[in-house]
């Protein structure tokens, strides 16, 4: 291996996403992809490698996670389910580990980044809010992890201007979705669905829909390239591809 080229283990490699994540790693030359990893890897392999891929599911996410940045390391999460208290614990783990560098990424796409980012400026203008995600039926989490970060960042940014939380009435009724932050987010899980994700806003007279749809893995490229040429020389934690391309924060 060149001293040049980084070395990257994918864990989640056999998945949708893992197998895209491995193809852009080999098609870049300043990487190397030094393992391959499924449910049947064992904690050891792919330990050597410099820069550790997550890519698995919620379920398996923080372990591996932990595991790669207690033995130094640099990590890119891409798995869902990496709600405020996740990041939170994670944020004391990365001050805990000297020179541990982390950037989770619930949604690789410009597009996606750039609807939630419009959602957070629409949010504290509308009482009324509600969230629609839809995936491919092999999705196993709902609600999406994208879905829950709009939510997360949308009350937010309520907050931040003085607004109180978002209207959801009759919220205990279960067609009403689940709330996420005080926002009902509804999961739809369709053949013919790549990703999808409305935010509807509700005002006197008026409904402003904020839509992203992603029509094939192809959205994910450009962000998972990035994310990999950010994670190289990361320091602390990093959460959302809009800072990795440097558009910003939160808003
Ligand atoms: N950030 C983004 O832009 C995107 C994020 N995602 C997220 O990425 C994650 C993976 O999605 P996707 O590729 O579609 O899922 P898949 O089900 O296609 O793949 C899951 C992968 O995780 C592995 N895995 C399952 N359980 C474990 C475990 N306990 N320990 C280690 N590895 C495990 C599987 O291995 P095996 O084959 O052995 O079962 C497989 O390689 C999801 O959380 C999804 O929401 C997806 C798309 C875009
Ligand atoms: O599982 C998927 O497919 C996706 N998962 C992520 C999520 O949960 O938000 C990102 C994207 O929506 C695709």
């Amino acid at each position: 291996m060149s001293a040049s080229v980084t070395s990257v283990a994918v864990a989640g490699a056999s998945g949708r996403l893992g197998t895209l994540i491995c193809d852009v790693v080999e098609s870049h030359p300043d990487f190397e992809l030094a393992a391959r990893l499924s449910s049947r890897s064992t904690a050891e392999e792919g330990a050597g490698a410099q820069i550790f891929v997550d890519v698995t599911t919620p379920e398996a996410s923080p372990a591996i996670v932990e595991r790669a940045v207690r033995r130094g390391q640099k990590v890119l999460v891409g798995t869902s389910g990496w709600s405020s208290e996740r990041i939170a614990s994670l944020t004391d783990l990365v001050a805990e580990v000297r020179g541990a560098g982390v950037i989770v990424v619930p949604n690789f796409s410009l597009g996606s980044v750039l609807g939630t980012a419009l959602a957070q400026i629409a949010a504290p203008y509308f009482d009324s809010i509600e969230v629609i995600e839809a995936h491919h039926p092999a999705k196993i989490d709902s609600p999406s992890g994208t879905a829950v970060r709009t939510a997360e960042l949308m009350a937010g940014a309520r907050e931040r201007a003085g607004r109180g939380p978002a209207q959801a009435p009759f919220a205990d009724q279960r067609a009403r979705g689940e709330l996420v932050a005080g926002i009902p987010v509804h999961s739809l899980r369709l053949a013919g669905v790549v990703a999808r994700q409305e935010v509807r806003f509700g005002g006197a007279g008026e409904v402003l829909t904020v839509q992203h749809d992603t029509v094939s893995n192809e959205s994910y490229v450009a962000g998972i390239r990035a994310g990999l040429e950010a994670v190289r020389d990361a320091a602390g934690l990093t959460v959302g591809l809009n800072r990795v391309l440097g558009l910003g924060a939160d808003l």
